[in-house]
Order: C-alpha cells, then structure tokens, then sequence
C-alpha cells in the first residue's frame, strides 16, 4: 500500500516537471480551463462532456509523452543526432495531430451553440 501511494507521489513530481518546465503544457493546461467553463455555461450534454474532457484528457497526455521522449533524447543524444531530431519531431507531431483533433471537436460542439446564441442576441 505504502508503495502504491509513493507511486502517486513520483507521478504528481512528473505532472510538476513537465508544468514548471514546458510552456506548452502550461498553456494546454491553461486552455482547458475556460474550455470547461463554456462547457458548463452552454449546458452541454453528458456525452459532449465525455469529448471535451477526452480531449483535455488526450492533449496533456500527448504533452507527457512528449515532454517524456524529448527529455529521454537529450539524455541520451545531448549532442546533435539526425535520428535525435526525428525523435522529437515525431514526438511533438503527436501532440499537434491531438490538438487538431480537441480543435475540431470543440468547433462541432461549441460552434452550433454558439451561433444560436449569437443569434438570440441579435
Ligand atoms: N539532439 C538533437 N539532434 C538533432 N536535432 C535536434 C536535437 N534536439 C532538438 N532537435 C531539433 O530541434 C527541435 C526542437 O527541439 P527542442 O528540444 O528545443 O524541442 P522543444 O519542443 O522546443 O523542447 P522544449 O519544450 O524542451 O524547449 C526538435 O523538434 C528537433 O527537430
């Protein structure tokens, strides 16, 4: 048991690594904020909830990963390495083929609603 809650431990200073040290989780983290806020403003139902919080979900687990394969790279490749560059650049297209996909699905469920609100208030 002790083990187990140490190993919550190790993964809060991994979650504290990656925010005090990459910008883009910073950021990712700070978008999802009034992400959920819209969410419960605009009254989005169960399984549109389910999306959104996949999404964040998705897009900050990207960002480990990659923060996790860049910060393996350096340690074994510190100089300049083709293969290294590849690493990171493949690592780092995740992430951005996971933010595309948050980006679109955000667009299907906010979009409509948005507009009919707009609408209203016209
Ligand atoms: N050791 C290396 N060898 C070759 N190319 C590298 C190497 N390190 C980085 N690069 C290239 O430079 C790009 C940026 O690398 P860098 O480590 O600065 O990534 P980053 O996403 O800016 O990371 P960080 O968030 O830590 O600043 C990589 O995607 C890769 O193309």
């Amino acid at each position: 048991m002790k083990k187990f809650i140490r190993g919550f431990g190790f993964a809060f200073n991994g979650l504290k690594y990656a925010f005090a040290t990459q910008i883009n989780f910073r950021v990712h983290v700070f978008a999802a904020l009034p992400v959920i806020g819209l969410s419960f403003y605009l009254h989005i139902s169960t399984a549109e909830w389910n999306w959104i919080l996949l999404c964040i979900a998705m897009v900050l687990l990207t960002e480990l990963l990659n923060t996790g394969i860049e910060t393996l790279t350096d340690l074994v490749s510190p100089g300049y390495n083709k293969l290294a560059g590849h690493v990171k650049d493949i690592s780092a297209a995740a992430v951005l083929v996971v933010a595309f996909f948050a980006l679109i699905t955000g667009l299907i469920i906010f979009l409509p609603k948005i507009l009919l609100l707009v609408g209203y208030a016209a």
